[in-house]
């Protein structure tokens, strides 16, 4: 598998954090850890910025995308307000995670807890070029839900 290089660096008092790592060899993302001084809580319908401790460079060309663990998501309605965060490759800061708490009850965190996963992906570049009339297409302007939600009532799709 083609890899790139992602240089990464702990932030200061971060030495006990692990560096971010794929849990299974066919793992999408590498888990990022909460550098928190030892525990902290988000109440329910309240979202926190929590550090990981970490910074990387990654090469241009590509981007970290920050998602939420979907084990959070279901057992505490816990998931990332911005998702997918997005790290640039010319940001040098510390990443940090904005977790929501959608459940009912207290989500506490303790420093090392896994809190979210760092994907690398592929940026494309486009060269923005105006026009005064776009491409015409079956579909048009419809969105948001037109082509319905039944996939049996196929004689309206049809029509369109
Ligand atoms: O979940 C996130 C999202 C962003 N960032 C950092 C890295 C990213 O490169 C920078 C800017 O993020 P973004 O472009 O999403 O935020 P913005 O509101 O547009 O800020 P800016 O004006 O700094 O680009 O903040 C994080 O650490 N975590
Ligand atoms: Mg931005």
């Amino acid at each position: 598998m083609e890899k790139i290089k992602l240089l990464i660096e702990r932030v200061k008092g971060a030495e006990d954090i692990p560096i971010p790592d794929y849990m299974t060899k066919g793992s999408s993302g590498m888990d990022l850890v909460a550098c928190i001084d030892d525990v902290t809580e988000i109440n329910p319908g309240e979202f926190r910025l929590i550090p990981t401790g970490i910074k990387i460079e990654l090469p241009e060309g590509y981007e970290a995308q920050i998602r939420p663990r979907s084990g959070l998501a279901l057992k505490h309605g816990v998931t990332i307000l911005n998702s997918p965060g997005t790290i640039d490759s010319d940001y040098r800061g510390e990443i940090k995670v904005i977790l929501i708490n959608f459940g009912k009850s207290k989500f506490i965190i303790h420093r090392g807890d896994r809190i979210a996963q760092m994907v690398i992906s592929r940026v494309w570049k486009a060269d923005r070029i105006e026009v005064a009339v776009l491409n015409k297409t079956l579909r048009g302007d419809g969105g948001f839900g037109h082509t319905g939600i039944n996939s049996l009532a196929k004689s309206k799709r049809r029509e369109l």
